[in-house]
């Protein structure tokens, strides 16, 4: 089964901290659920996935979940130092992944000291060891789940309009070079991203109304709007973002 942005599943909570909740609740259930292996979880970056980070730090959740079987990877990075005030991972660090006991071999933060293209090498060999082959085969996701965000363009990971990435078919991971975004990214490509059983869309805020609405539609003039998934796709948004009174 593949799913497309046409047949996601839509969740609109009152505000952003349900919506954070709600995803807190989900990775609790999906590890809880999945009998064997390792949970492959690769988190989305900007400031929306923060509160997620902040609740399941929290130490009444934190302890819902067994982080020994949590491998965590990311869906894109700035192309910063690590520790840059801008690096995705930095913010995934300081707000949940040292307050919790996912053993430190279990974290897989992008590699950002050498060149972006090779740090992207770099990473799929990451992704490959994780995944035990080179060639993703279909029934057997790559992710577990796979966290993206909304940009107001329409991007979703580092998947931003215009940029060749969106036209990788083989690679995992690749490079960004946005006009509009102040360093190179890496980010996971489409095939990467449909190897999940499950891909959660996380919007709030009123100014992402119009993207929230054509990536609902399918709209695959937007990077977001052709993203699939060999699993399902949720989207859990709140009323600000989809438009509705809370
Ligand atoms: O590294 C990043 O910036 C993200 O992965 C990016 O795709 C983000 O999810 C959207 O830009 C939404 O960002 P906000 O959550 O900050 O609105």
């Amino acid at each position: 089964m593949t799913t497309d942005m046409r047949h996601a599943a839509v969740e609109v909570l009152k505000d952003s901290e349900a919506v954070a909740m709600e995803m807190a609740k989900l990775l609790i259930a999906t590890v809880k659920e999945k009998r064997e292996g390792k949970v492959r979880i690769a988190l989305s970056g900007g400031s929306t996935p923060k509160q997620l980070f902040a609740i399941l730090a929290r130490p009444e959740m934190a302890q819902q979940v067994d982080w020994s079987r949590v491998e965590i990877f990311y869906g894109d990075e700035r192309h910063v130092p690590e520790g840059h005030a801008d690096s995705n991972h930095a913010s995934a660090r300081t707000l949940l992944l040292s307050k919790v006991s996912i053993p430190a071999d279990q974290i897989h933060p992008m590699p950002t000291d050498t060149t972006a293209k090779e740090d992207a090498a770099r990473y799929q060999s990451v992704l490959e060891k994780a995944y035990g082959s080179t060639t993703l085969e279909a029934g057997r996701p790559l992710f577990d789940i796979v966290m993206l965000g909304l940009g107001t363009d329409g991007h979703t990971a580092s998947l931003f309009p215009g940029e060749p990435v969106l036209e990788e078919k083989k690679a995992w991971v690749s490079v960004a070079a946005p006009s509009t975004a102040p360093h190179e990214r890496l980010t996971l490509t489409y095939p990467a991203i449909a190897s999940s059983a499950l891909v959660v869309f996380l919007v709030t805020g009123e100014n992402k109304v119009p993207m929230l609405a054509r990536l609902r539609q399918g709209d695959g003039s937007i990077p977001s709007g052709r993203i699939v998934s060999e699993g399902k796709i949720l989207i859990l948004a709140d009323s600000a973002a989809a438009g509705e009174p809370s």
